[in-house]
């Protein structure tokens, strides 16, 4: 069955750490908020800068937090959910995630992830022609690499906007494209997919991209080249994590990771690790070469073992 056919289950995790409650929120030098176009957080008299580790660590105890509550939900454990809510609420909620993550983005600390992408569209982007539509999901700035470059049309959503031209909506519940002219060229899921919670969410997010991709891309053979009007690297799916998520994990490695894009019509084009991310372009091809072999359901289920290694995981149902 295509993708695009398959039913969504509704998100559970929309509003884990969008507390109602917000404390104050601390705010990020002025350089990073000016380079990202910040126009909310500002809330409270308090000027904080974060330090690089404190944002690690910030950034750490939340997803924790969010698993935590995500298991405390499928349970239905009321009081254990308000506890953690709560904890939540206290670390900062959402917005203080969201800078503490801007703040890993800024240059000094290694970038935005954007800029990979543009080096690896390299030439196909340069010249006059046509505007490429790309949705980035979860954007913090509308000023990183690929908003500058001119043939790059961007829509941007996120769980929580923190600029006006960032629409806030969670991915899973964006009205499925009537048409083409509602679908995109690329899809940016950077440092997105490690922030849903549960692991058949994750599954879930990955399976749904296809819906608001352009139709695939045949691969071209050595001897056709890219028109101007073609991406080099195809319509496809640019999509970060944190390195260990695939390097270290029982239940993930890139083998793994590359199974569950190929079931799901996805061939890696390009890859590369960095000391803390994995980047990967998956072009998609469809699922037609499948010739109705249904696709594969794929298990949480170790790959490999070791007390000092993480727990994430994806599952297809
Ligand atoms: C760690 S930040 C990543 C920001 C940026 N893309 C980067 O690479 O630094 C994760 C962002 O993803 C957003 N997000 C998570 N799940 C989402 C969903 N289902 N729909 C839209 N945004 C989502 C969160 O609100 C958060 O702002």
């Amino acid at each position: 069955m295509s993708p695009t056919k398959k039913r969504q289950s509704k998100p559970k995790h929309k509003s884990l750490l969008l507390s109602r409650t917000r404390p104050a929120v601390a705010v990020l030098p002025a350089n990073i908020v000016a380079s990202s176009g910040i126009t909310k957080p500002v809330r409270n008299s308090t000027i904080t800068s974060i330090t690089s580790k404190a944002s690690r660590t910030l950034i750490r105890s939340l997803h924790t937090l969010q698993k935590r509550r995500a298991q405390a939900e499928k349970k239905g454990d009321t009081k254990a959910i308000a506890e953690i809510d709560a904890e939540i609420a206290k670390q900062g909620g959402l917005e203080k995630y969201q800078l503490a993550s801007l703040n890993g983005q800024s240059s000094s600390r290694g970038g935005d992830s954007s800029g990979v992408l543009m080096e690896w569209l390299g030439a196909s982007v340069k010249g006059s022609g046509k505007k490429f539509r790309v949705l980035e999901v979860g954007a913090l700035s509308v000023d990183n690499v690929i908003s500058k470059n001119k043939r790059m049309d961007v829509t941007r959503i996120d769980l929580n906007s923190v600029h006006p031209a960032i629409e806030t909506q969670d991915f899973m519940e964006r009205p499925l494209p009537k048409n083409d002219s509602e679908r995109f060229h690329i899809i940016s899921l950077s440092l997105v997919l490690n922030f849903v919670p549960s692991i058949e969410g994750r599954g879930a997010m990955l399976e749904r991209l296809s819906s608001f991709l352009l139709p695939p891309t045949p691969i071209p053979t050595s001897e056709e080249q890219t028109t101007e009007d073609e991406l080099s690297l195809g319509n496809g799916v640019f999509l970060v994590l944190p390195a260990p998520c695939v390097e270290n994990s029982r239940y993930m490695d890139k083998e793994r990771m590359q199974s569950i894009m190929e079931d799901l019509g996805y061939k890696l084009e390009k890859e590369k690790t960095s000391n803390k991310l994995v980047y990967y372009y998956w072009r998609w091809i469809g699922t037609e070469h499948f010739k109705g072999r249904p696709r594969r359901t794929w298990k949480k289920e170790e790959i490999r073992s070791g007390a000092k290694r993480n727990n994430f995981a994806v599952v297809l149902a």
